[in-house]
């Protein structure tokens, strides 16, 4: 399972958080988070992450962005040095398309904030313009980071043809529950592993994977 922690501002916390065995990094590319970082901050980041032992690769650095074009994504992606871009806001499957035209070497996730359980419907949309779809809370006044979670047990029955990541308030306390209930190929925590928002708790994280530790002995996946 992929695990993102999302949020990552500084260059020591995103080199920790890649040891402790994260997947993917996020870094919020929105203007108005308090999260945000400009592109070469990014770089910054990037140029400092270890190399997987076993796999000689970088985990995955995944940009987030909220209604941006199409000329703002591509130049963050090439300066911050990103392989992965998530669409937080209201990007059509058309724009997505146009991403993935435009970015064959990037993973394109669409995320979608769920306010009842009908706007699931709203996914099959983006099957065939994405690699990845995200569910994520809907609150609003916020577009993310929201530490809001989702109805799990409403999501029981998403099954998209894609894969997919869990967000939205999952932390160390809740994922065992959350997992229990649902089999993502992801998950993605931010507000649930910081101090304060764009500063991680690196206690925090290393709780997290000894609860997906757990999580596998007792054979919930
Ligand atoms: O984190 C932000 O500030 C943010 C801003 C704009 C769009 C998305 C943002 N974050 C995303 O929110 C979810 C989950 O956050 P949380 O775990 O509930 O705090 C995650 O996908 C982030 O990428």
């Amino acid at each position: 399972m992929r695990v993102k922690i999302c949020g990552i501002t500084k260059p020591d916390q995103g080199r920790a958080i890649a040891e402790l065995g994260a997947t993917s990094l996020g870094f919020i590319c929105v203007p108005v988070s308090p999260r945000y970082v400009s592109a070469d901050q990014i770089r910054q980041v990037v140029e400092q992450l270890p190399l997987n032992p076993q796999t000689g690769h970088l985990v995955d650095r995944i940009g987030v962005f909220a209604n941006a074009t199409l000329a703002e994504i591509s130049q963050v992606v090439a300066i911050a040095g990103l392989n992965a871009v998530q669409l937080h806001g209201a990007e059509t499957p058309e724009f997505c398309a146009q991403v993935r035209e435009t970015l064959p070497d990037t993973e394109v996730i669409k995320a979608l904030r769920i306010k009842t359980a009908a706007a699931l419907q709203e996914a099959a949309a983006y099957y065939s313009h994405v690699h990845t779809l995200l569910l994520d809370a809907y609150h609003p006044g916020m577009l993310g980071g929201t530490g809001v979670t989702l109805d799990w047990q409403s999501l029981q029955q998403f099954a998209p043809a894609c894969p997919w990541f869990l967000a939205g308030g999952l932390n160390p306390d809740n994922i065992i529950q959350a997992l229990a209930q649902l089999q993502p190929d992801g998950i993605d925590l931010s507000s649930g592993v910081e101090r304060s928002p764009g500063d991680k708790d690196l206690a925090q994280v290393a709780q997290l994977f000894h609860q997906l530790q757990q999580t596998q002995k007792i054979g919930v996946s």
